[in-house]
């Protein structure tokens, strides 16, 4: 039984004047601790299924099963990282990562200083005190990564959570994340437009087809590639022809919805 099981799933969203199909027989599954990334044209419905897996969507048709439980609303077991940072401005970066134990009534000593140690050890030492105001953004997201994790999630969705850094911070954030959630042994899936940001990041790919979203294909990234750090899978020479690859799929896609 796989971990996270998407079965059928079809989303329509229906507004005052008509409806739009999102989403049309999604199936696939997810093991534990496998990486997998969703990529392909904007509005084909990768965000709409996070949200469907995150609980916060229910779907039109089929079901969403994670470790054997039919996912009807969001729980701390599901975690979500988005491109957006969503730190409270007001808290400062200590306060908000431990703001979810506050909330629910869970604070002990214990997580305090787990916080403090895993802000350390993924280099904000020096800001633990600041305001998310006086972080860059790679620190901000940063900080909503160890925020997540402090739920111990039993899955992390991440929609395009280094869309808005700059290249060389999305390239080292990149590393930080995947050696993160590989220590921890996470099931995670992400949102991406970056071909070569999910082939560094994944052990697996789908490619959606838009109106109505449905998996297109999907790509195995070789176990030599899985293996290394994403900066390191980035110079690989097997790195190339998967990208031609999947970026000729793309195209053809894209092409064929065009004409
Ligand atoms: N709240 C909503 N109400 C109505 N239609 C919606 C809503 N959210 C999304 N849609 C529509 O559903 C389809 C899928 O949208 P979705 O945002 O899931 O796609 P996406 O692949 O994540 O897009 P992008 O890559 O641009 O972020 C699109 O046609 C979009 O316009």
């Amino acid at each position: 039984m796989a971990f996270l099981s998407i079965d059928n799933v079809s989303h329509q969203y229906f507004t005052k004047m008509n409806y739009t199909k999102a989403l049309q027989s999604i199936s696939l599954s997810v093991e534990e601790g496998q990486f997998i990334s969703f990529i392909g044209p904007s509005g084909c419905g990768k965000s709409t299924l996070l949200s469907i897996i995150a609980g916060i969507i229910t779907p039109t048709e089929g079901s969403v099963r994670v470790n054997n439980t039919t996912v009807q609303r969001p729980s701390v077991s599901i975690g979500y990282m988005l491109q957006q940072d969503y730190l409270f401005p007001w808290k400062t970066i200590v306060d908000n990562v431990l703001l979810g134990p506050h909330i629910k009534g869970t604070l002990t000593n214990g997580l305090q200083q787990l916080a403090i140690q895993s802000l350390t050890e993924i280099g904000l030492e020096d800001v633990l005190h600041a305001y998310p105001s006086q972080l860059s953004g790679g620190m901000r997201q940063r900080a909503a990564l160890v925020r997540t994790l402090m739920t111990d999630p039993h899955i992390l969705l991440l929609d395009e959570p280094f869309s808005a850094l700059d290249y060389q911070t999305k390239l080292k954030l990149e590393d930080l994340v995947s050696n993160t959630l590989k220590q921890f042994n996470k099931t995670s899936i992400l949102v991406t437009h970056d071909i070569g940001e999910a082939i560094a990041m994944s052990d697996k790919i789908y490619l959606f087809s838009a109106s109505p979203g449905s998996v297109f294909s999907s790509f195995h990234v070789p176990e030599n590639l899985q293996q290394l750090t994403p900066f390191e899978a980035r110079q690989h020479h097997d790195f190339p022809a998967l990208f031609q690859h999947i970026w000729e799929e793309l195209n053809s896609l894209e092409s064929s919805t065009n004409r």
